[in-house]
């Protein structure tokens, strides 16, 4: 059977890093066919759009979708709706993308290279649930007014929606607790219930839910909280679910543990298994064109697009211990370079997970 598999580098060090990927997901010799098309600034450069119709209408049609990253300084005063980030925001909604799975694994390798003393994190296995289509990232209306009432009536404010409605929220509290079901048994829903309505309503519909995982012992945490916690002890966490908009932010401060945000991969998935794959950082503009960048968030992302949307398990494994021979090689890009590792450029560490592979 051919799968179809989209690929779309994006913007700034987005090329550089799926172009490795790529490379790595020919090498395993199966019947994929893969399709490239341009998103985010390079699209808006060629069409106009940052997601043009072509582009989503590849994505649509196929088994999965590899993306890079979009974004780039050069675009910050365009209107919001031509800006890059609207592509990957654009993508999630329209394929209904609610899951997002950010894995969060320090490799042994790599315990010095991460922010906390490795006594800290050795052993650090988390996984991150992120709900990626709702929250205050696509709650209307949104803009900016003039203010009606309050301490500044009649000045400029401008205003934002945090919402989530409840079949959204019981969705994915279902796949975190089928998630935990198959690590430690372990839930946190982090929210901040404390202050937000659209917390407390969060953290109401998980508990319900929870009745029908008796076997995961389920905690709730502020997000405040977590986002100490996860420097303090990281180790207690098994699986972490949360909204959008703090999902975002913990995940990026997780990354950190595991030595570098490039080494952080993650799957969006949506109703029917359809997934996104890519790494969690973004273009990068400050190291773009410089082949430097840290291929191997994308490279693991990849792993994850034959895992869960081709069911290709095996192939995936092949991966992943690719990734762990090159580390335990001793091979590090610059952002997880220490004394005594061997600095390669991103195209070498391609090389290198290719060479690892066979
Ligand atoms: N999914 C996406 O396409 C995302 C896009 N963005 C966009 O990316 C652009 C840059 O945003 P930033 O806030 O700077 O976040 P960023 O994640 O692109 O970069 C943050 C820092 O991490 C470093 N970094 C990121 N990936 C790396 C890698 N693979 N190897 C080595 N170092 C790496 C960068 O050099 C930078 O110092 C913006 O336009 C932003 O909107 C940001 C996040 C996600
Ligand atoms: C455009 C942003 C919402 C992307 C981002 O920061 C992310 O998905 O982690
Ligand atoms: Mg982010």
């Amino acid at each position: 059977m051919t799968h179809k598999i989209a690929v779309l580098p994006g913007d700034g060090i987005g090329p550089e890093i799926v172009e490795q990927a790529v490379r790595v997901l020919r090498a395993l010799d199966q019947p994929f066919q893969i399709d490239e098309a341009k998103v985010g600034g390079a699209a808006f450069d060629a069409f106009e759009h940052p997601l043009p119709p072509a582009t989503l209408a590849l994505a649509k049609a196929s088994s999965a979708v590899l993306f890079g990253a979009v974004g780039d300084w050069k675009y910050d005063s365009l209107p919001r709706e031509f800006r890059p980030e609207q592509a990957i925001l654009g993508l999630r909604r329209e394929m209904g993308l609610f899951a997002n799975f950010r894995p969060a694994i320090l490799y042994p390798e790599l315990a010095n290279a991460s922010s906390l003393k490795p006594e800290v994190v050795a052993g650090l296995d988390i996984l991150i649930l992120r709900e990626l289509t709702g929250d205050i990232y696509f709650g209307k209306p949104r803009g900016v007014r003039t203010a009606e009432d309050g301490p500044f009536k009649g000045e400029r404010e401008g205003y934002d929606t945090m919402r989530y409605a409840e079949p959204e929220v019981r969705r994915i509290a279902h796949l975190a607790f089928q998630a935990a079901m198959k690590r430690n048994k372990r839930l946190c829903s982090v929210d901040k219930a404390n202050v937000l309505e659209t917390s407390q309503f969060w953290r109401d519909i998980v508990i319900e839910v929870s009745q029908e995982y008796p076997d995961v012992a389920l905690s709730h945490m502020y997000v405040d909280n977590a986002a100490m916690q996860l420097v303090r002890a990281p180790r207690e966490f098994d699986v972490i679910v949360t909204g959008n908009l703090f999902g975002d932010i913990l995940s990026d401060e997780a990354s950190m543990l595991t030595g570098s945000i490039g080494m952080l991969p993650s799957a969006s998935l949506n109703a029917a298994g359809q997934g996104l794959y890519e790494p969690s950082h973004g273009s990068a503009p400050d190291i773009a064109g410089k082949n430097i960048a840290n291929p191997l968030a994308t490279i693991l992302s990849a792993a994850m697009l034959l895992r869960y949307s081709l069911d290709l398990s095996p192939l995936a494994d092949r991966i992943e211990g690719a990734v762990r021979k090159v580390l335990a090689d001793g091979l590090r890009t610059a952002d997880i370079f220490e004394d005594g590792t061997t600095k390669v450029s991103t195209s070498e560490m391609g090389d290198a997970v290719l060479k690892a592979l066979r």
